[in-house]
């Protein structure tokens, strides 16, 4: 990538403040150590919507082969990445001019399902129950990466189902109250590869979003640039070598009933060093209705939002990916009930 094109140059108010603040960090939280487990994850979900995990079993040495095969991909010629290139017919595999809001990011990204072939709705309107298969795209090169990607988006469920249940629990739920949803699944593993960035302070590597997920694990290297926005400030995420980085997507909001919140975040670039970040976001099945659990809503506290298809919401988000739409790309407010 060369000079900031126009079509990535970020509006005044979203471009980042290029200055480095001193911050309290999201928490860290030992899995291995089972004491406050569920009180310190209830607390960082209600107090930031992320936290950073380790001693989480994803093998460091499987970690390192991962990067390695995403490193090698990411170097080939452009000419071969666009081998696996994705479109608006099949959403998994190479894409360079990914939009956030409207705003394209200064990064390229490879995307595979963890289902082999996923399905998902053919259409957005309510009525209909057509429904499309989806494949991978997998590159002829580097040789092992197809299966060096599996191996590692496998680890991936493994560490989302455990949280999954740890989440539920400190919702004050039995543990395996939300694991029907996830019989079958939408999750995806994306890599994230940020270029250095010539003009940085116009440009974002991902602008600021909220993940529509249930939840999402993300790997990032020792670079740094994610920030989380927390009482109306970016905080920046540092990173804690092998550790994993959690937060709360759209769904588990929905289901919380606002107790968690799915909270806006983005990623800076930097003039001299690349950057990699790999996320898993963890989604249920495409027949999932989503709406505030039972539990969690009272006379004093009804449902904050009206129930929706995962499968229908899952397509409308994917399809603003490509390229600026007239309006908004869709959001869980959108399902939000009046007060
Ligand atoms: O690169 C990062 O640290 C964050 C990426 C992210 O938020 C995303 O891909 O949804
Ligand atoms: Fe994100």
């Amino acid at each position: 990538m060369g000079e900031v094109d126009p079509a990535l140059v970020q509006l005044e108010e979203h471009r980042a403040k290029l200055q480095t603040i001193e911050v309290e960090g999201i928490p860290v939280i030992d899995l291995s150590d089972t004491g406050k487990l569920i009180s310190e994850i209830r607390n960082a979900c209600k107090n930031w919507g992320f936290f950073q995990v380790i001693n989480h079993g994803v093998p460091s040495e499987l970690r390192r082969r991962v990067e390695r095969v995403v490193k090698t991909f990411f170097d080939l010629p452009i000419e071969e990445k666009k081998k696996v290139q994705r479109d608006a017919m099949h959403p998994m595999g190479y894409h360079d001019s990914e939009h956030t809001k409207n705003v394209r990011d200064w990064k390229e990204v490879f995307d595979f399902f963890l289902q082999d072939p996923t399905v998902v709705p053919a259409s957005l309107e309510l009525g209909d129950q057509e429904l499309r298969t989806l494949t991978n795209q997998w590159p002829e090169y580097p040789l092992a990466f197809r299966e060096v990607c599996e191996e590692y988006i496998r680890e991936m469920e493994k560490l989302a189902f455990k949280l999954l249940e740890l989440v539920t629990l400190s919702l004050g739920l039995p543990a395996d109250r939300l694991k029907g949803h996830f019989k079958e699944q939408t999750s995806f593993l994306r890599f994230n590869h940020y270029p250095p960035c010539p003009n940085p302070e116009l440009a974002l590597g991902v602008g600021q979003h909220r993940d529509g997920s249930a939840l999402t694990v993300l790997a990032q290297d020792d670079v740094g640039g994610l920030q989380v926005m927390k009482d109306g400030e970016w905080i920046p995420v540092r990173p804690v070598p092998d550790s994993f980085i959690i937060n709360v997507g759209s769904n588990m909001q929905v289901w919380s009933n606002d107790a968690f919140e799915s909270v806006n975040h983005r990623a800076l670039v930097n003039t001299k060093r690349e950057r990699f970040s790999i996320p898993f976001f963890f989604h249920p099945a495409p027949s999932a209705m989503i709406k505030p659990l039972e539990e969690l809503v009272s006379e004093q506290n009804p449902a904050k939002y009206a129930e929706f298809n995962w499968g229908k919401f899952f397509v409308a988000r994917n399809r603003s990916d490509y390229q600026k739409q007239d309006v908004e790309n869709i959001q869980i407010d959108h399902f939000k009930k009046s007060e």
